[in-house]
């Protein structure tokens, strides 16, 4: 029998005192300004801000992908197995669905690929290609993906963008199902303020750019309460709390 690996059980922390990108003149843009985060065990965080705040220059400096900034990120989280969820699902063309998720795992493990990917609904579809995929079910791939190599960090950017509203509202479903299954810190950058409601914990308002931590909401919602309604009602009151920096 296959032994569930433990989560950790403390916060994460990162600091970011600034991030300049160089624009295409050469000159500086400071895209943070003192942004500290925390990241706690258990907990869906979505990070939310104006356009061009600098949400996934965040990401990607808590994903290790840049590091080219002053700060300093908690030791544990550059040691501990994260995965990730981009806007586009980011599968190899030229393998099929099985073995897409199966290279993301420490070790070939086909029983764990195919409870994966049955825990998205695409029994069946092991052996096709990305490219016989619609968007949706290739965003349900990588979720599976990011799911099977059972991380204690997944860090998301806009996944569910570009669908319809049904689709988009069925893996966000999804995706709340497979986190409660094993509940890590996650953390997901959306512009989306109704979808943070549905989705989270807790709310990280960021300002605009430069981006500090405007403020954060938890979301006190029941999670078996967060029906349309509901959640339009909540996303309205921080819209009004939060005004300029997200739209209801
Ligand atoms: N590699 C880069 N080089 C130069 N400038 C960059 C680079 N990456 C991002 N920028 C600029 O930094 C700013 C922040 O970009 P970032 O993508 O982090 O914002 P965002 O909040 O995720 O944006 P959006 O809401 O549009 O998704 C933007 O002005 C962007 O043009």
């Amino acid at each position: 029998m296959r032994m569930e690996r433990s989560l950790p059980t403390r916060d994460l922390t990162a600091r970011i005192d600034r991030k300049e990108h160089i624009g295409a003149d050469g000159d500086r843009l400071v895209v943070l300004d003192g942004l500290e985060l925390r990241l706690a065990p258990g907990t869906f965080t979505c990070l939310i801000g104006p356009s061009g705040c600098g949400k996934t220059t965040t990401l990607r400096i808590l994903m290790g992908l840049d590091d080219e900034f002053d700060g300093e990120l908690d030791p544990a989280l550059r040691e501990a197995r994260i995965a990730t969820v981009f806007q586009e699902p980011r599968l190899l063309p030229w393998r099929t669905v099985a073995q897409n998720v199966l290279l993301a795992l420490p070790r070939p493990d086909l029983p764990r690929v195919e409870a994966a990917l049955a825990s998205v609904g695409l029994e069946g579809m092991a052996d096709r290609y990305p490219a016989q995929l619609s968007l949706g079910q290739a965003r349900r791939v990588a979720l599976a993906r990011a799911f099977a190599t059972e991380p204690e960090v997944l860090f998301l950017d806009e996944p569910f963008v570009s669908l319809d509203e049904a689709s988009a509202g069925r893996l966000r479903d999804l995706l709340i199902a497979l986190w409660q299954r094993r509940p890590m810190k996650v953390l997901m950058v959306t512009h989306n303020l109704r979808e943070a409601v549905r989705l989270a914990d807790r709310i990280v308002f960021l300002t605009e750019r430069p981006a500090r931590v405007a403020g954060v909401a938890e979301v006190e919602l029941p999670r078996d309460g967060r029906d349309p309604e509901a959640v339009s009602r909540f996303a309205a009151e921080l819209a009004r709390r939060f005004p300029g920096l997200a739209v209801a």
